[in-house]
This record gives C-alpha cells, sequence and structure tokens, in this order.
C-alpha cells in the first residue's frame, strides 16, 4: 500500500507511519492505538487516517456528514458506543465506523455488527476484558555476560544489527578469543575457522547464530513475553470467558503454563533445580558458618570430657618442637576430630541440599588436618561457590533457551489473541449499544433493486422507520414513546409545540447515520435508501443577521443543484428570516430538492404557508395532539401521513371555546355570550 495515496496522508505523515513495525497491518485492522504510536501523530489523527485507510479501500469520497448538526449527530452516537467498551483502545477502534456512502463498505462493517450481535456481553468477559491491552515492545535488553566474535569485519556489521542485545567483538585469532573468555561467562565464536580450537571457559563456535537468535539471545522472547505477560493472560481469560478457545490457532493451556513461568524480569520461574542452586548460593556463606560452628561445639564437648594423659617424655618432646595443642589432637583425639569435621561436611551439604558432585567439593570446605576451632579452607569455599554458580548459570540458561524455544514463534500468535480480545470488546460494545437501545439491522433498498422510482434505478424510498426511539433522549428506554415515520421526496413536518419534531428529525438522523455506519438502528424495523450525504440543519436561534442568511441561502442553492442523492433535515428554517419570506425562500427551495429527487423533511410552524406559496405538490405531515390532560398537551408522536397538524394555540383557542359554552349554559342562561369570541379566533384558523 503506498501510504500517499491514503486520502489526507501526506509525505510527512507517510514517514511518520512508515516508522512503525507494520503500518499496514495497524491500517488494515483499524488499530488506532497502534498507529497512533507513530511519531507526531495525535489519536484524533490516527483516527482520521484508519478512516482515510478505509476510504481508500472502497473508493469512498467521503464528506457524507455534510453539516455540523450531521457530525455532531455522528459524535453522539459514536459516544455511546464508545461508552459501552471496556478498553481504551477498542473505543479508538470504534472511530474507524464512520456513515459512508459506498456500499462495499457498508456491507463490510454490516457483516461486523451481524457478528457482533450474536455476542454475549457475559460479566466475566467484561471482567476479563478490564486487563487486555496491546502489546508493548520491551524496552532494550542487554546482556552483559554473553558476547558474539568474529574475525571478519562485515560478519561484525551483520551481527551488531541482527543481535543488538550482545555485543559483538572483532578478535584476531584464537588468543583474542580465550582473552574474550576471560571476561565473558560465553563466548560465542561466528567464524567457522575457530571450530576444533580449545580453548578454557565457556566458547561456542556456532556459525548459524545469527539464524537462530531464539538459541543465542533468548532474551529476546523472553524479555516481550515477561513484558507482556499480564496482558497476554487476560487476553487468554478473555478467550475463555467468551468461548473463543475453538476459533484460535493456539494452544492457551500451553501458552498460558509458559506464561506462569516467566518472571516479570525475564527469568524463569518454577524449576525445582534452578531455585535448589539459586538458594545454594547465597546461602554458602551462612552454612559454612553453621558447619563450623557444628564442628566447634561437638569437637569442645569432646575435649571436655576427655582425660588427656600424656607421658612427661611426649610431653617434653612436643615442647621442644614448639608444637602447639593442634599436634596434641591429632595424637590424643584424632577420631573425636574426624567426627566433628563429618558432622560439619554432613550439616553443610544438608543444609544446601547439594548433589554428588558439589558434595565432593563441599567436603573440602573443613579439611582433614586437625585444628582447634575447626576453621573452613577459603579456597574451598571460594571453589563451592564459583561451582555452584555455574551450575546456577548453566541452568538458567538452558530453561531461558528452552522457554524461549516454546515461545519465540508465538509472538505472531499472542498479538493475534490481544487482536482478537479488543475486537471482542468492540463487537459487544456493539451489541450492548443494540440491547440497551433496542436497535434492528436496518435494510437497505439498493439502487436497481425493487420499487425503483419511475425512469430511475435509484429505490422510490427514503426511509421508513417503525417504532424508533432516539438514542439521543435524555429519558430512559422505556420512557419514550415508539415513532413510526416513512418519508419518499421531499416532505414538510408540522406539529404542536413540543410535540417531538426537533426529536424525530434526531431520530431520523442518527438511524439514517447508524446505518451508513454498518451498524444497528435503534427502532423495531427500518427500511432505507443509500444516501450519498446528511445535510442536517438545526434550528437556528433567532433571526439570522444579513451575513448569516446569505450563507445559509447559498448552502441551500449547492444542495438544490448537486443534492440528489442526499438525505436532508432541516428545522424551523423560518426563523432565519422574517416570517413571510421565510416561506416563500422555503418553498423555493423545497422546488428545487422535488426537482432533484433528494429526500427531505423540512420541519416548520409555517407548514400550510409554505405549501400554497409551493409550485410543486409538498406533502405535510404533522405530530398531532390529541388532546389537552390538565393542562398538558398529549401528543401522538408519530407524524401523521398528508395531515397539516393543528397547532397548539388553536387547540388551547379550542380547549377555551369548550369551557366557554359550559359556562354560558350555566351563568348566561345558555346565550352564547363568551363562546362567541372563541368561535370568531377559531374561525381564523380554518
Ligand atoms: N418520542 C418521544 N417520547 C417521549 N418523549 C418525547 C418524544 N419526543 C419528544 N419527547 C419529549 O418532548 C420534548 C420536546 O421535544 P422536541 O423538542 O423534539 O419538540 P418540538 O416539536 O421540536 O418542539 P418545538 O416546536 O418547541 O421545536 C423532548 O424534550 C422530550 O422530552
Amino acid at each position: 500500500m503506498d501510504l500517499e495515496e491514503i486520502p489526507g496522508v501526506g509525505a510527512k505523515t507517510a514517514r511518520a507511519l512508515a516508522e512503525l513495525d507494520d503500518p499496514e497491518r495497524a491500517l488494515r485492522t483499524g488499530d488506532v492505538a497502534t498507529i497512533a504510536r507513530a511519531p507526531g501523530i495525535s489519536q484524533g489523527r490516527a483516527a482520521r487516517i484508519a478512516r482515510g485507510a478505509i476510504r481508500l479501500e472502497h473508493d469512498d469520497p467521503g464528506g457524507f456528514l455534510a453539516t455540523d448538526r450531521a457530525r455532531e449527530i455522528y459524535r453522539d452516537v459514536l459516544t455511546l458506543l464508545q461508552e459501552r467498551t471496556v478498553t481504551r483502545d477498542a473505543a479508538q477502534r470504534l472511530e474507524t465506523f464512520y456513515p459512508s456512502s459506498r456500499r462495499s463498505r457498508i456491507e463490510q462493517a454490516r457483516a461486523v455488527a451481524r457478528d457482533a450481535l450474536e455476542r454475549d456481553p457475559n460479566p466475566d468477559v467484561l471482567a476479563a476484558l478490564e486487563g487486555v491491552e496491546p502489546l508493548v515492545e520491551p524496552g532494550d535488553v542487554r546482556v552483559r555476560e554473553r558476547c558474539l566474535a568474529t574475525t571478519d569485519a562485515e560478519r561484525y556489521s551483520e551481527a551488531r544489527e541482527a543481535v543488538p542485545e550482545l555485543s559483538t567483538e572483532i578478535v584476531d585469532d584464537a588468543q583474542g578469543l580465550a582473552e574474550l573468555a576471560r571476561g565473558y561467562a560465553t563466548v560465542i565464536a561466528l567464524d567457522e575457522s575457530f571450530a576444533g580450537v580449545t580453548i578454557e571457559g565457556d566458547v561456542r563456535v556456532r556459525p548459524d547464530a545469527l539464524e537462530e537468535p531464539a538459541e543465542i539471545v533468548p532474551e529476546r522472547a523472553l524479555a516481550f513475553f515477561a513484558r507482556n505477560r499480564d496482558r497476554l493472560a487476560a487476553a487468554i481469560d478473555v478467550h475463555r470467558a467468551a468461548g473463543l478457545e475453538s476459533e484460535v490457532d493456539c494452544d492457551l493451556d500451553a501458552l498460558e503454563a509458559a506464561l506462569e513461568r516467566l518472571e516479570g524480569d525475564g527469568t524463569v520461574a518454577g524449576d525445582d533445580e534452578l531455585d535448589r542452586l539459586r538458594r545454594a548460593v547465597d546461602d554458602v556463606d551462612a552454612a559454612v558458618g553453621t558447619a563450623e560452628n557444628v564442628a566447634n561445639d561437638q569437637l569442645r564437648e569432646a575435649i571436655q570430657e576427655e582425660d588427656v594423659t600424656i607421658e612427661g617424655s611426649d610431653l617434653l618432646s612436643l615442647v621442644e618442637r614448639g608444637a602447639g595443642v593442634d599436634s596434641l589432637l591429632s595424637r590424643e583425639l584424632a577420631d573425636e576430630y574426624a567426627a566433628a569435621v563429618e558432622a560439619a561436611r554432613e550439616e553443610l551439604c544438608d543444609a544446601l541440599t547439594l548433589d554428588t558432585g558439589e558434595t565432593e567439593i563441599a567436603r573440602r570446605v573443613f579439611g582433614d588436618e586437625p585444628t582447634f576451632p575447626v576453621e573452613r579452607d577459603e579456597d574451598a569455599v571460594a571453589r563451592l561457590r564459583e561451582e555452584l554458580t555455574t551450575a546456577k548459570e548453566r541452568r538458567a540458561s538452558q530453561l531461558k533457551r528452552e522457554l524461549a524455544g516454546e515461545l519465540a514463534d508465538q509472538r505472531e500468535t499472542a498479538r493475534g489473541l490481544v487482536q482478537d480480545a479488543l475486537e471482542l470488546d468492540v463487537e459487544l460494545a456493539i451489541a450492548r449499544f443494540a440491547a440497551d437501545f433496542g436497535c434492528t439491522m436496518p435494510e437497505f433498498v439498493w439502487a436497481g433493486e425493487s420499487g425503483a422510482a419511475a425512469g430511475t434505478s435509484e429505490p422510490d424510498i427514503g426511509f421508513a422507520i417503525e417504532a424508533g426511539r432516539s438514542p439521543l433522549l435524555d429519558e430512559p428506554l422505556e420512557a419514550i414513546d415508539p415513532v413510526d415515520y416513512e418519508v419518499s421526496g421531499v416532505t414538510l413536518l408540522s406539529g404542536v409545540n413540543s410535540g417531538g419534531k426537533t426529536s424525530t428529525l434526531d431520530l431520523v438522523a442518527s438511524v439514517v447515520v447508524l446505518a451508513h455506519m454498518g451498524l444497528p438502528v435503534p427502532a423495531e424495523s427500518v427500511r432505507l435508501r443509500r444516501f450519498d450525504a446528511l445535510h442536517y440543519h438545526a434550528k437556528t436561534q433567532g433571526t439570522l443577521d444579513a451575513g448569516a442568511f446569505e450563507a445559509t441561502v447559498r448552502q441551500f442553492a449547492d444542495l438544490a443543484t448537486g443534492g440528489a442523492g442526499s438525505l436532508v433535515l432541516v428545522d424551523e428554517l423560518e426563523s432565519i428570516t422574517e416570517p413571510g419570506a421565510s416561506a416563500k425562500i422555503i418553498a423555493g427551495i423545497l422546488e428545487a430538492l422535488t426537482e432533484n429527487g433528494a429526500t427531505a423533511v423540512f420541519v416548520s410552524h409555517l407548514a400550510g404557508e409554505i405549501r400554497e406559496m409551493a409550485t410543486v405538490d409538498v406533502s405535510v405531515d404533522g405530530i398531532e395532539a390529541v388532546g389537552l390532560v390538565d393542562g398538558e398537551l398529549e401528543v401522538n408522536r408519530s407524524p401523521v401521513k398528508d395531515h397539516l397538524a393543528r397547532s397548539t394555540p388553536e387547540l388551547i383557542v379550542e380547549k377555551l371555546a369548550g369551557e366557554a359554552a359550559e359556562d354560558d349554559a350555566v351563568a348566561n342562561g345558555g346565550e352564547p355570550v363568551g363562546e362567541q369570541f372563541y368561535d370568531r379566533l377559531l374561525e381564523k384558523f380554518e
């Protein structure tokens, strides 16, 4: 993919994106969080780029949301969806759902939504999702006890690039290798020519080293899995809780077991032998001290209990030789000394749980030559410590190599697990949104399908909503009256004040936006055509000044010429200027829209006047007050087709006329004194 072909991506952004590990994967999967990791790319921009990549794929010109209010509606429904994700990452991924005018994109998103509606957002899955985050690369891994060595300059640069975790050294010959072996625990020689050379220390000749990084630097794979251990464990839990085990090409139990053996710092846990060696190394000094005490206590006791008889000549000879008490000890108490030393050796070996080979070395810590007090041989202690340390390191690196071998080629699997979990979060948010707002998948009537308008392949339907509930109303779902509304062509919508005209436009806009995002819509059933754009003009506050008025009229001029496939929703445009002029202008706009075949709903209190002024047949629908109950309007929220709704003042005058008639009957002996006035007013409404 040529990144610069993505709408909105210039050379600079393309360079920033190219710094990502796999920018195409991130773009293909709508991984907004990863895209935002490119230098200088904000979260919002990352979402726009991801949408741009989808637009490129579907040859989508964009611009479906043609007005501020249309964009606001999109933001509002998107927020409702985002509020239902568990992870921030899934909330960002939802930004890649946008209303598109392209059938291929709508159908692509609809396939995701259909799967989503099958999902069960059970609490265990939601709880497990809490711990899922995109995987991260560990910081720089440096391994200091191992190095690579070569005589060849080219090999040297190759190695530095392929294995940056180890230092690579240039050597001239075996002598150089031997010097390195003194400074590093392990030296890996890359040149075949070193095969067969014997050098003291751990020197391995591995000409294939650069092809086998898991063996040479097991730390690389281990650091990645250690850094992401908790995220992966959470992703595994999500798969289990959601019953997705069979959908992944991965043995979750094995991966989980491998992760459990990994410590946060990349070392391997849960190995008895390594634990034993670690403890032994740590405890050498303390154990030697205890063993010394054991020997000395035993020997002291033995000496105290012993009667030593020595002949005078012997004593004399000892004194003359300047011999100390040690000689006396070896002569008189050899057995006791041997027993005490044996006890010390046993104590030491037991305390450190040493194996046979180590025991051999440990025994030398206490010599056979009698002394009192019994003393350790420091050289032997150092040898023991060195032996245990080497064994510990050997064991640790063997375990690392084994575990890294198991995990190294699971990186992509791990990424897949997390990716799937985050996508599941997106799907569950869609499922929860659908459940919370009583949604269904809308049915599109595509161009060329049944019901095409005469002379065109465009369907003759605009939209038909049954039992829709606007998700933008603050009321809880149960408190919202379901609305049925169907429009083809251009329509005026009349109705009582606060009857729900604006809410009806919001409902239509939300349904159309969600449908073009490929998502379920808040209604029992919806049929609609595919629109090219949504032009939603909210009610203006007060009369516009001349400049703003001009700008608004200009917008409609553009629509009248180019808005054929658009849905136009307009709320009380009459408030842009004085009532008489408004009606004329609106009538003219409606004529133009009718001629170019747009679908439009114009909410207006001047519906009657506009209809009269228009030269084309404009239908007028009405949101009717069924009556006044305790001074409150009782409204039928579903617009009645081809019906100019009576206005609130008319209803109130009607109510007053009724009350006056009753009063007249009582107070004026049946003379219609009060009633006459109200009847006069009512006549004006006819
Ligand atoms: N379908 C509905 N179910 C329940 N309540 C609704 C519904 N539609 C609207 N309402 C309530 O009626 C109030 C007024 O609705 P809305 O603003 O849409 O009326 P309107 O006809 O546009 O009013 P105006 O003529 O003043 O512009 C809303 O705030 C909401 O509380």
